[in-house]
């Protein structure tokens, strides 16, 4: 693996941020760490850039071992780049001095310096804009810049913390599927720190959530999104449906569980993880799975639960209906329709055993 984080652990006070992580990363491979605010993810980046002292563990880049359990490498002997949240461009220099900055530390010669130069703003889409100022930029393009600095002295490795958070929500899409197609060309190695779900999904091979310092999940994209491990990275990953109760049938793949104040018990695909935890789970079901059924159905069937539309929004080409289920209506469901629905209507809500989780509350 090109690189290891083993048995990693950082304290501050009393408050353990990061436990005993580990992480293995391939080389070439674009990684997020997601997960809310506070959880740690910027304290991992920084113990891998040697800008925070870990308290104990070990990681290694590239063969190099950067932490050993008590020493750090050096920052500038990691050979690292590093893109920021707010860009950090320095707002007196061009766009070219910007970017070759580092490469002038290291007195690489002029013709050198300019050959790269003209490379990076090919590989950004900049070219032409070497004598601009950053405050001349848009943000997305001053987000660029930062990139092509951070690529100048070609990193082993690249950290990007938060990058796109700044830009609005369009923008990010945009730069976000831009920056994945730049650092695969590349390839060069990727840890993206990030509390979007979207832009962790759309950038990454593979993604780390995490939640109060420890590892919840990694995966890919699709492998969070549909087996989640347990609710945090269901309700983490998109939007989803959680139902809670108790699992009734759950030794093999599929199970039942049974909803907590219904009594009614709900089909669905039962994970590993659940199989193997005795406290509460959830039923989880995703709003695009679950279909909504506006006559009474003819015979009490599976996987029903009554309820009643409390409002609808148009969104992106479908309606986003919000509706109130279960008995006493305790339970509040978002479902997509083709055809706006009125509220206070009434309607039955079939959960699709095939789409449906149990997991691990
Ligand atoms: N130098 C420090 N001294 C004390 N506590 C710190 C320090 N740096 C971070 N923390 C605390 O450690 C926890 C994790 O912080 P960190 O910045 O790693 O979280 P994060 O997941 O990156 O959050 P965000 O998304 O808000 O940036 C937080 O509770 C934070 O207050």
């Amino acid at each position: 693996m090109y690189l290891q984080i083993k048995q990693l652990n950082k304290t501050y006070g009393s408050r353990q941020v990061v436990s005993d992580l580990d992480l293995e990363v391939r080389e070439g491979e674009v990684l997020s760490l997601l997960g809310p605010s506070g959880c740690g993810k910027t304290t991992i980046l920084r113990m891998l850039a040697g800008l925070v002292t870990p308290d104990s563990g070990y990681i290694e880049v590239g063969g190099r071992v950067f932490f050993d359990g008590r020493r750090g490498l050096p920052v500038e002997e990691r050979s690292l780049g590093m893109v920021f949240q707010d860009y950090a461009l320095w707002p007196h220099m061009t766009v070219a001095q910007n970017i070759s900055f580092g490469l002038r530390l290291r007195r690489v010669p002029t013709s050198q310096i300019k050959e790269r130069l003209r490379t990076l703003l090919e590989l950004v889409n900049l070219s032409g804009y070497e004598q601009r100022y950053p405050y001349q930029l848009s943000g997305g393009q001053q987000q660029r810049v930062a990139v092509a600095r951070a690529l100048a002295t070609e990193p082993r490795l690249l950290l990007l913390d938060e990058p796109l958070s700044s830009l609005d929500a369009a923008l990010r899409e945009t730069m976000s599927a831009e920056l994945v197609q730049l650092f695969k060309r590349l390839g060069i190695t990727t840890i993206n720190v990030t509390h979007d779900q979207n832009e962790a999904m759309t950038m990454s091979d593979r993604i780390t959530v995490l939640r109060d310092g420890r590892v919840q999940q990694i995966g890919t994209p699709t492998e969070l999104y549909l087996k989640p491990q347990n609710s945090f990275v269901a309700s983490f990953m998109g939007q989803a449906n959680m139902l809670p109760g108790a699992l009734a049938n759950g030794h093999s793949e599929t199970g039942s569980l049974v909803l907590q104040d219904e009594g009614i018990s709900l089909s669905g695909q039962v994970s590993p993880e659940a199989r193997h935890h005795s406290g509460s789970h959830y039923f989880v079901c995703r709003p695009a799975h679950i279909a909504i059924i506006q006559e009474p159905p003819p015979a009490p069937q599976q996987n029903i639960l009554t309820g009643e539309v409390v409002q609808t929004f148009f969104v992106a080409g479908r309606w986003r209906t919000h509706i109130k289920a279960g008995r006493q209506q305790q339970y509040s469901i978002q479902a997509f329709t083709d055809q706006p629905l009125q509220p206070a209507q009434s309607v039955w809500l079939s959960f699709p055993p095939t789409h449906s989780l149990i997991v691990p509350a």
